[in-house]
């Protein structure tokens, strides 16, 4: 593969920056990757551990004659990020993110940046439950989605180049509006995070009840559920606050269907019961089908492998 970047520079040195990172070394896809992260532990460790070609100590160093600028942090804190970069930023640069949630971002980002940068927010469908730079691994993204939402007006030349970026890295790319962007991803990421938040939270609530018994021993199920609660609570807070109304629509609709089969089971309704999971085992199937159950059942996906 060929360089498709000359200088790269990721803002926020956790898991996604740490994974495009090691990803972009495998496909010899950047020049020169610089790297900014807000705390000086945080910069130490990425020095230590070789993650960017070189750690610099301010945004703004980072960015300089940067042709791709990439924000990987909470969604909650890309204004203050782009307030910093936006006078540094390098005249034809790209910025993009990778924030869950897209609106959000745009409305955040977008002010800040001058007309002379090509703003080209991104999505990559593909994270685990850890975080910080040493979670990062070079095949995280590998044969996942990857959402870029252009925006009005976006340079064809510069999304094709950011495409072949993640095409590179390992994605498969695709284009979304943003606001279908935070609907689709409320319903396949946000509600069922909150779910299992929730779930563990219960749990936890009964832990004195069940004398530590849903720990010991914690089925399959639950201990999904375990992994997902176990996500960044800084990145997750942001997430629900932006997302506010996709969410709370998506949880309007479950909050229902829970209590259709809440009645179900109080009356003895089997065969609802029976129709309703009948009706959701396909769904799966048509997953597994369509070749994207990259999750069964973890994939070494909690090891690191750089
Ligand atoms: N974790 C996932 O599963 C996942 C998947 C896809 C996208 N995302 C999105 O990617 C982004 C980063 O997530 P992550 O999982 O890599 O998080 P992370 O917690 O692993 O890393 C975030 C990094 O940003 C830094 N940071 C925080 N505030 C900052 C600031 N104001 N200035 C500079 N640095 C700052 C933190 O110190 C940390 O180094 C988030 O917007 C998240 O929504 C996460
Ligand atoms: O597998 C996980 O740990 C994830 O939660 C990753 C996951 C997801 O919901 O699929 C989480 C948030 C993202 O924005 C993208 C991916």
């Amino acid at each position: 593969m060929s360089v498709v970047y000359n200088r790269v520079a990721l803002i926020g040195l956790g898991l996604i920056a740490s994974s495009m990172f090691w990803a972009m070394k495998r496909g010899g896809l950047a020049g020169e990757v610089t790297g900014y992260a807000r705390s000086a532990a945080t910069r130490d460790t990425a020095r230590r551990i070789g993650l960017c070609d070189r750690v610099c100590d301010t945004a703004a160093e980072a960015v300089k004659d940067a042709d791709l600028v990439v924000l990987c942090v909470p969604v909650g804190a890309m204004e203050q990020v782009a307030a910093e970069i936006a006078p540094h930023l390098a005249k034809g640069a790209t910025v993009s993110d990778v924030g869950s949630v897209k609106r959000a971002v745009i409305e955040a980002v977008g002010p800040h940046l001058p007309p002379h940068v090509h703003f080209i927010p991104a999505h990559p469908l593909a994270g685990t439950e850890h975080s910080g730079p040493e979670s990062g691994f070079a095949t995280l993204f590998d044969n996942r989605w990857c959402i870029l939402v252009p925006v009005e007006g976006t340079d064809p030349e510069a999304l094709d180049r950011l495409t072949r970026l993640w095409q590179g890295i390992g994605a498969n790319v695709d284009t979304m509006e943003a606001d279908h962007h935070d609907l689709v991803l409320a319903v396949t990421s946000h509600a069922p995070h909150l779910i299992a938040y929730t779930m563990v939270g219960v749990a936890d609530d009964l832990r004195r009840v069940t004398d530590s018994e849903v720990i010991k021993y914690s089925a399959a199920g639950f201990r999904d559920f375990t992994r997902i609660a176990a996500s960044d609570p800084t990145m997750w807070r942001d997430v629900f606050l932006t997302n506010k109304e996709a969410t709370l629509e998506i949880l309007g609709r479950f909050t229902e269907e829970l209590f259709a089969l809440q009645r179900a089971i109080r009356t003895g309704d089997g065969d609802h019961l029976h129709a309703y999971f009948t009706r959701t085992r396909a769904i799966r199937r048509g997953i597994i089908e369509a070749g994207q159950d990259t999750d069964a059942p973890d994939f070494g996906r909690t090891k690191a492998v750089r």
